[in-house]
């Protein structure tokens, strides 16, 4: 690389000036890069394949290959660009779509919410003048924008993917660099095709051995965020490795990646194989050449002696299915046992967080978990709306009824899941057992849409946040797999679905 970066403060962003370095990387091919001298994990691959410039102790200028973006984190950076006479450097990398605030019920009405109405109006119209392609919502392809990205085939092996979104971690799932960046960084993007970022240092998170009947990825990623607590990821890039991770399918590993940001980890990824190229095959924006890009994509993974900052292993057989019972993902436990109480706990502030996570939830510490009886069931968000989501979801509630005390929705990640779902009947399935059938978005999973709880009420949510108000002022939170939400659903309470027939 030649030269050094120059800055330009323009509305209070600095934007890392790329011009000449963005060409080179360009021309040199960067997988070709992708020998070195010692064994590298595939996040250093990763990482080295997108460096525009490296300074000692300063931040690093990545090259950005896709960037996400939708309506709640874009309008400022767009206004940005305006304001600085700029426009966007690599249009035809970015695609955008709005997911947070749409509604999820028939969408031939107007939107009634008038800031919901305006984001999604200021969204379409940056879309059209800046020239970015706009998946708007009267188009199947719309969607959360973290579903939409892998089933599009967008996301791909070896990328930098960002957007102004925590769970884009989702994308690491195909051995991507996928991480959620703030506002002023969207517009750095949108401006450079780049990124200033701090190089994290690496955890590997090894799950030896095979789940059992019954536990899902979700399982696993709550068993381990249970385990390193919300914290036990910061400062670091997650890699997911080991026997019941390489089991689990495309759509599974979304889900482990996608919670990677509740450890606090900056990203989450596993490395590509066949059942990633599998799963791309097909899709309609996957590389012209799909062989080639193959060829590259296997010299991805992780090479035989490789050292990450810190490794821990877990053993699949010890992880039951999850069910959180406080106010953060980590506060967690196996539906087989019952609610800790502040007591159990040896550090005194773990103590009081206890107890003020208990108070919220209502809950005194010490019932069972299968006890806990719940007033709504929510299936759908970007960790668990997609079709194996929701094909796991029907199968537990075939044939039986949603409790009279209970309402339950299942909202489909996108147009798409929602089409082929309807084509295999499990709209049908669901709708007997008397859930609510919705369209695509975000839905209950942050209630910025009409899907809400009212205080008080619990809820088992298939998303990925328990936090305080989250899916609605005073409202109640217990992250589930799919499969547990549809067998509480029926059930009234918590059940334990390896129970379930
Ligand atoms: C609205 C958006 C910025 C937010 C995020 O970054 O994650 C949302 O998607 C969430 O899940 O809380
Ligand atoms: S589904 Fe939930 S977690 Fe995912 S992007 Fe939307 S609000 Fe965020």
């Amino acid at each position: 690389m030649q030269g050094s970066p120059r800055c330009i403060a323009a509305v209070g962003t600095v934007y890392a000036s790329t011009g000449p370095f963005v060409e080179v990387l360009k021309l040199e091919g960067r997988f070709d890069m992708s020998e070195a001298a010692h064994p590298r994990t595939l996040f250093e691959k990763l990482w080295d394949n997108h460096v525009v410039h490296a300074e000692e102790g300063r931040q690093t200028i990545l090259y950005i290959d896709l960037h996400l973006v939708h309506e709640v984190t874009s309008p400022q950076a767009f206004e940005g660009l305006r304001l600085a006479g700029r426009q966007v450097r690599r249009p035809e990398l970015t695609i955008a779509t709005a997911d947070h605030n749409v509604p999820t019920s028939d969408r031939s009405l107007p939107i009634l919410d008038p800031i919901s109405k305006q984001q999604i109006d200021t969204l379409s119209n940056n879309c059209k003048e800046f020239g970015v392609k706009y998946y708007d919502l009267n188009d199947v392809r719309q969607g959360i924008v973290h579903v939409i990205g892998p089933e599009m085939g967008y996301t791909q092996p070896g990328m930098t993917i960002v957007c102004g979104d925590s769970h884009t971690s989702t994308h690491g799932a195909f051995g991507a660099l996928a991480f959620g960046i703030g506002t002023s960084e969207v517009e750095h993007v949108l401006a450079t095709q780049t990124l200033l970022q701090y190089k994290p240092k690496t955890l590997e998170l090894r799950v030896d051995g095979q789940v059992g009947r019954g536990v899902t990825a979700k399982d696993i990623v709550l068993y381990l965020i249970g385990q390193i607590s919300t914290s036990g990821g910061t400062g670091y890039c997650v890699e997911y490795t080991g026997e019941a991770i390489r089991a689990l399918t495309m759509e599974n590993r979304m889900t482990v990646c996608n919670m990677s940001i509740e450890a606090g980890a900056r990203a989450g990824m596993i490395a590509p194989d066949e059942v990633t190229y599998e799963y791309l095959k097909g899709r309609e924006f996957v590389p012209a050449d799909f062989d080639a890009a193959v060829a590259k994509w296997r010299k991805l993974p992780s090479d035989e002696g490789a050292t990450y900052d810190k490794s821990l292993v877990y053993d699949a057989a010890n992880i039951a299915p999850q069910i959180t019972w406080g106010t953060n993902p980590g506060q967690v436990t196996s539906v087989d046992k019952k609610v800790p109480m502040p007591a159990e706990f040896s550090d005194e502030t773990e103590q009081k967080t206890t107890a003020l996570a208990l108070e919220y939830m209502g809950l005194n510490g010490g019932e069972s978990l299968t006890d806990i009886k719940l007033d709504r069931v929510f299936i759908g968000s970007c960790t668990n709306a997609r079709i194996e989501d929701l094909r796991a979801a029907a199968a537990v509630a075939k044939g039986h009824k949603v409790a009279g005390s209970v309402s339950a929705m299942v909202v489909p990640g996108s147009g798409q899941v929602k089409k082929q779902a309807e084509e295999e009947g499990l709209d049908q399935v669901f709708k007997e057992a008397g859930f609510d059938w919705r369209e695509a978005g975000c839905s209950m999973c942050l209630a910025m849409n009409p899907d809400k709880l009212d205080p008080g009420e619990r809820c088992a949510s298939t998303s990925n946040r328990n936090f305080e108000g989250r899916q609605g002022k005073g409202g109640r939170t217990h992250l589930v797999s799919p499969e547990m939400a549809a067998a509480a659903a029926v059930a009234g309470h918590f059940v334990d679905v390896r129970e379930w027939n």
